[in-house]
């Protein structure tokens, strides 16, 4: 049969009675767009989308086999406990040199377990990590499926045989959905979008900035909501493809939970872990795009000089930098930022890398970096309570670690930013600032009108 041909590897893992399988074939292309529309059926609130920049690695997961879900302070301990149990029960393994297939754990954090919660988030745990049921993998190398899932004792044959059946309606689907480019559709959908209480951000700017020159912190990164109302519901697969057409440089996710996704295009990767190599980015200082070579030559410029923006990104510099070396042998830092630039929006740019120590975990980095200063603020504790005091939000997953871990330490993780979480008709937005001690809450407030043109643009329609 062909799926026997095409099977590759199968992973067992013990758990008590039960055993997760995890077994991994090479397909055909398939569109990953295509995959997640045809998991609407039977998945709808279990599916996630990630792709990094250059579509290096793109995942669709649908279904659950297996969740991590962790509240509290220690989510990240936790979840890293739960990750190491889930690893333990390998009982046999063929690896596969693919990396991002298998059975791989996709999720996130909030920003602040501590902060006041919601019905906004109420979906979205502390921590929740999924192994999905069906895991597509596009790579340049090629197109791979994974199938994931938990069975009891005794029970194998007849999962196996619903999975097989389900496996094929699901691919014989995928390749049957034609989507259009997202380019014209949904031009009769209008939308209103609201800034929420933006006279109440400004205040907390200002208020930002007299602690800060009172010296009780230096750096705090406020968040602000805008809710956009649609006149239709919100298609989230077409969303999510003009987010990749239009956000080359940014990571495309889309996670549901119940009825609810959070999805965006983040320009900022936190940390990536491949073998014992780290790669953070310190990405922080926003400035607009010119409508000419000249003049996005000439905002560029302002961006690397300018005293205020400096010193905004060096907070970020300096604390990944001791982050990683307190985790990490040579590691390497530019002495200078430049410019990344994104498609309505560039920014100052500092990658570092570094080489993992024995017992740094991809989770552990995680939890060390999270919230950077381009995010929370500096110091960290200390930004991350005026901030639970300052703002009038709840950020949910805005701001906060999402990614990927496979298991053997590899993956990545973003900065959840430049998203917003779709319910129906509505859109909640956020789009967040570095406050410093120079910074002006009327210049800030411009600043982030930059930030939420990437949704907005893919939301497509017009607005009323
Ligand atoms: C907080 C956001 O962006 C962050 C803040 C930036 C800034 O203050 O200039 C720039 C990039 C991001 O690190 C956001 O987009 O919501």
């Amino acid at each position: 049969m062909v799926i026997a041909k095409e099977r590759e590897t199968e992973d067992v893992f013990e758990k008590k009675h039960q055993t997760l399988v995890s077994t991994v074939t090479q397909l055909a292309p398939i569109d990953p767009f295509s995959f997640f529309a045809a998991g609407a059926k039977h998945y709808r609130g279990k599916r996630f989308y990630w792709s990094d920049p250059g579509q290096e690695k793109v995942f669709v997961g649908l279904g659950i086999a297996h969740e991590i879900v962790a509240h509290g302070d220690d989510r990240f301990a936790k979840v890293e406990e739960e990750r190491k149990k889930l690893l333990n029960m390998i009982e046999t393994e063929t690896d596969l040199a693919i990396q991002g297939t298998g059975p791989l754990l996709f999720g996130g954090f909030s920003f602040d377990s501590q902060a006041a919660k919601t019905a906004l988030w109420r979906s979205f745990p502390d921590a929740s990590f999924v192994v999905p049921v069906f895991l597509l993998t596009v790579t340049r190398q090629g197109c791979w499926l994974t199938v994931n899932r938990l069975v009891q004792a005794g029970d194998h044959s007849i999962q196996e045989k619903w999975l097989e059946k389900e496996r094929e309606s699901l691919l014989r689907n995928a390749r049957a959905v034609v989507l259009s480019d997202g380019s014209a559709q949904s031009e009769n959908v209008r939308y209103a979008t609201t800034d929420v209480e933006p006279e109440a951000w400004k205040r907390a700017v200002a208020e930002a900035v007299d602690q800060i020159r009172n010296g009780e912190v230096d750096k705090v990164a406020l968040a602000r909501e805008i809710r956009v109302h649609a006149t239709e519901r919100i298609d989230v697969v077409r969303t999510l493809k003009r987010l990749c057409k239009q956000q080359k440089e940014s990571y495309v996710f889309a996670i549901e939970r119940g009825t609810d996704c959070f999805l965006g295009a983040s320009p900022e990767q936190l940390v990536k872990r491949d073998g014992n190599k780290l790669h953070a980015t310190c990405l922080a200082s926003s400035i607009g795009r010119g409508k000419t070579a000249e003049e996005d030559e000439r905002l560029g410029q302002r961006l690397l000089s300018d005293e205020k923006f400096i010193v905004e990104h060096q907070f970020v510099v300096d604390m990944i930098k001791s982050a990683m070396e307190a985790e990490c042998e040579d590691v390497s830092v530019p002495n200078e930022p430049s410019l990344f630039k994104t498609a309505y929006i560039q920014h100052l740019y500092t990658p570092v890398t570094g080489t993992a120590r024995r017992g740094t975990s991809l989770l552990s980095m995680v939890e060390k970096l999270h919230p950077t200063p381009a995010l929370g603020g500096y110091p960290q504790d200390v930004a991350v309570r005026k901030i639970r005091e300052m703002e009038k939000l709840d950020r949910g997953w805005y701001a906060s670690p999402l990614g990927w871990m496979d298991r053997h330490g590899n993956g990545e993780f973003i900065g959840a930013i430049r998203s917003g979480i779709v319910r129906g008709n509505e859109v909640s937005l956020f789009v967040g600032n570095g406050i410093v001690a120079d910074s002006d809450p009327e210049s800030e407030y411009e600043e982030t009108k930059l930030k939420p043109k990437p949704m907005l643009t893919a939301l497509g329609g017009k607005r009323s």
